[in-house]
Formats: C-alpha cells, sequence, structure tokens
C-alpha cells in the first residue's frame, strides 16, 4: 500500500471513530492551528523569505492575518453553523419535525498552489475542520520550504490522523488522486484543474476548483489616471505578479498611454524604489522554470519601462510593455509574473469586443469615470 493511500486510510478510520464531529473537538484543533500560526510565524516567515523573498510584513499581510481571521470566524461562528436550520413544512411533511442538520462530508483532499501558499492550503483547511471532516493535506511542491514547514510543524499541533500532511509532486498526487474522497479542493492552474475533475469523477466526488485566467484592465480616457495606475501597480507587482488576479494586460486609447507609463513608473518607484533588485519588498519568481517563461514571453515586445533582470536570483523587474499587438505571445496566456503589456484600443466598445472575443476573465478591472461603462 503507497504512502498516500495508507494516509488517506488512516483519515477515514479516524472519521469513523467520530470524534472530528463533536463541536468541543473542532474547536480545540481550531485552537490548535491557532497557536501554531502565532508559535511558528519564524518558521512561516523564513520558508516563504526562501521559496518567494516573501517580506514580514508581505508575510502576515497576505498570509497569515487572513488564515488568523479564518480561524477566528470559525470560532466565533460554529455553533450557528453547525445548529439545526428552521424549514418550512409542506403537505408531504405536516407531520413530521422537520429541519435542516449540517453534516460532515468526510474525508476530504486540500490541493494547494505556490504563489500564496498558506493563504490557499491552510485557508481551506479552517473550513474543513470547522465542518467536521478529515482533511489530507497536500501543499504544494513548488514552494518547496513552505512545503516543508507545513510537513514538520503541522502534525505536532493537529490530529495526526485526522488531518495528514502528504507532500511530493505529481506523482504523489495522482496517488492521492487515485483515492475517494468525499470533497476535492484544489488551488491551482485550469490545465491541472481537469485532471483533478476527472479523477474526482471516477469516485462522483464532488470539487471546488480555484483556477486562474486573463485578468484584464480597461482605462478610459476621462478617467482619473492617477488612481487608476496606481491601483493597477500594487495589484499587478506585489508578490511579483504571481497572483491569481493580478490586473493582467491594459486597453486604453493610444493618447492617454504616455501618460499610463509614466504614471506606473512613478508608482514602481515609489513602492519599490530606483532599484526593485534591492529592494526588500519586492519579491522573485518562483523558479528557474517560470523565470524562463517570462523570459521568453517577453520576446519580441517593446519594452516601456525596465525589463532588467537576473537569472541567477531569479529577478524580475516590474516591467511595462507598449503597444503591444493583440497576437503577441504575451497576451496568449496567463501572465503570472511582473510584465505589464498596454494595448491600445480607440474605444469602449472596441475593448469589450477585444475581451468578449478572447478572455473569460477572472476579474476584471474597470477605470471609468462614467458609471455606464461596463464590460458585461
Ligand atoms: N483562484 C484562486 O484562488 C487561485 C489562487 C492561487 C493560484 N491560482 C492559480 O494557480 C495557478 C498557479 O499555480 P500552479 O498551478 O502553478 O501551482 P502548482 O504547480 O503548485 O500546482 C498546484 C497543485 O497541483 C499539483 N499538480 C501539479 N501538476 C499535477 C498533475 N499533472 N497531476 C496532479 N496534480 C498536479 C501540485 O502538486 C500542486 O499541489 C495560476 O494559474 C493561478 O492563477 C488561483
Ligand atoms: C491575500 C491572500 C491572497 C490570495 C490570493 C489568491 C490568488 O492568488
Amino acid at each position: 500500500m503507497s504512502r498516500e493511500q495508507k494516509a488517506v486510510e488512516r483519515a477515514r478510520k479516524a472519521f469513523f471513530t467520530g470524534r472530528s464531529k463533536s463541536l468541543e473537538y473542532r474547536i480545540s484543533q481550531l485552537k490548535n492551528l491557532q497557536r501554531f500560526m502565532q508559535e511558528r510565524q519564524k518558521e512561516i516567515a523564513e520558508a516563504l523569505k526562501k521559496d518567494l523573498k516573501r517580506s514580514e510584513f508581505g508575510t502576515s499581510l497576505y498570509e497569515t492575518l487572513g488564515v488568523e481571521s479564518e480561524i477566528n470566524l470559525a470560532l466565533k461562528k460554529l455553533k450557528e453553523w453547525a445548529a439545526p436550520r428552521p424549514v418550512n413544512k409542506s403537505l408531504m411533511t405536516i407531520s413530521d419535525q422537520v429541519y435542516i442538520q449540517p453534516e460532515p462530508l468526510g474525508v476530504v483532499l486540500i490541493i494547494g498552489a505556490w504563489n500564496y501558499p498558506w493563504a490557499v492550503t491552510v485557508g481551506p483547511l479552517v473550513g474543513a475542520i470547522a465542518a467536521g471532516n478529515a482533511a489530507v493535506i497536500k501543499p504544494s511542491e513548488v514552494s518547496a520550504h513552505t512545503s516543508k514547514v507545513m510537513e514538520e510543524f503541522l502534525p505536532l499541533y493537529l490530529d495526526k490522523e485526522l488531518y495528514p500532511v502528504v507532500t511530493g509532486g505529481v506523482k504523489e498526487t495522482q496517488e492521492l488522486l487515485k483515492q475517494r474522497f468525499d470533497h476535492i479542493f484544489y488551488t491551482g492552474n485550469g490545465m491541472v484543474g481537469k485532471i483533478i475533475m476527472e479523477a474526482a469523477a471516477k469516485h462522483l466526488t464532488p470539487t471546488t476548483l480555484e483556477l486562474g485566467g486573463k485578468s484584464p484592465c480597461y482605462i478610459d480616457k476621462d478617467c482619473d489616471l492617477t488612481i487608476a495606475c496606481r491601483r493597477i501597480a500594487w495589484g499587478k507587482y506585489s508578490n511579483c505578479g504571481q497572483t491569481c488576479i493580478a490586473p493582467d494586460y491594459i486597453l486604453c486609447d493610444p493618447s492617454i498611454q504616455d501618460r499610463v507609463i509614466e504614471e506606473i513608473k512613478k508608482n514602481i518607484k515609489e513602492f519599490y524604489t530606483e532599484n526593485p533588485q534591492k529592494c526588500p519588498d519586492y519579491g522573485r519568481i518562483i523558479n528557474q522554470r517560470h523565470f524562463k517563461r517570462l523570459m521568453s514571453l517577453m520576446e519580441g515586445s517593446s519594452i516601456a519601462v525596465s525589463g532588467e533582470h537576473n537569472e541567477a536570483e531569479c529577478y524580475i523587474a516590474p516591467t511595462v510593455l507598449r503597444d503591444v499587438k493583440p497576437d503577441a505571445k504575451v497576451m496568449q496566456e496567463e501572465i503570472f509574473g511582473p510584465l505589464l503589456p498596454i494595448v491600445t484600443v480607440n474605444s469602449v466598445d472596441e475593448a469589450i469586443k477585444f475581451i468578449n472575443q478572447r478572455d473569460k476573465p477572472l476579474a476584471l478591472y474597470i477605470f471609468s469615470s462614467d458609471k455606464k461603462v461596463t464590460l458585461t
């Protein structure tokens, strides 16, 4: 029997003891997780620094504060969430006592991604514990230092049988996917999302798929460019653009392209100094494979801001590309890095057509002073 199969079987056996169902037990495990997040702050921050050059402030802001507030919410609301809910009687149930009783699903699988590894792996775990489930936790092998911290320290705080951490790469994840789960929560790219759904379908397991995609921005001629560009620069270059809903590309009128570039440049300097490579708040590309992918996406584009890079450090500076053609390489896939292409369009109608014809946006950012401008 494989290590993965053993972990799932142990979790199921532990689930059948019924202990994860008691509210007291769920609360005690959530409190242990809370204690883990507080006591292991140093290990969490050090691992994220090694994986993504995440600053300590960034670790709190983007990862631990979010997970901690999920735990606090669950602790506060658990009794209410788990309580039976009243239901209106119908002719069929007129002589019955009727109510909806929330019940745990069973053994769930959580497969995390590497870009915000705590938020997307331990975040869903909070919900799984609160709902009384057993959960097999599979952190991303790509953020290897973080994965090691989860593997080493989580079992010191949580019930090891109910909430095992299974590390490894594609082979190990595929071995896990052969097992039967009662729910799968996956975060990552859409190609692998299809593999997850196919494996889940074999057991009719419901899935939650948190995927990626393109997130276009449209800047109208008459909007407040200073505000628009500041917001885009923040969203684009936080975590080096490696955020699911980071602005992917900008559409704007040719007459404002130069001003947009200047405003974004000003913000890059304010956020990350003249030299982002030395700035503690600017991260790194997760690995050489993604570094090379991003360098190749930039090929043939006209660079308006920076484009500097250093392969040994997996460093790519906050970059803006101008007059990008719709068929350029950089427009064909989710960028997931600090490259910001600008494509010019002559009207809002052209922008709408552009987006609708090619992308099913994950997020859509519209900057316009005209409240009637929507792209839906
Ligand atoms: N919607 C959201 O909330 C959200 C959040 C974060 C990231 N994302 C998206 O995730 C993507 C980035 O993550 P990623 O996919 O590079 O992460 P990744 O490479 O870490 O993969 C995610 C998980 O899938 C597993 N995996 C990889 N290949 C597999 C295969 N062939 N078979 C089975 N399992 C496999 C990995 O082991 C890992 O645990 C981006 O597209 C981003 O937009 C979405
Ligand atoms: C603040 C938490 C960010 C999670 C983003 C998920 C997408 O990448």
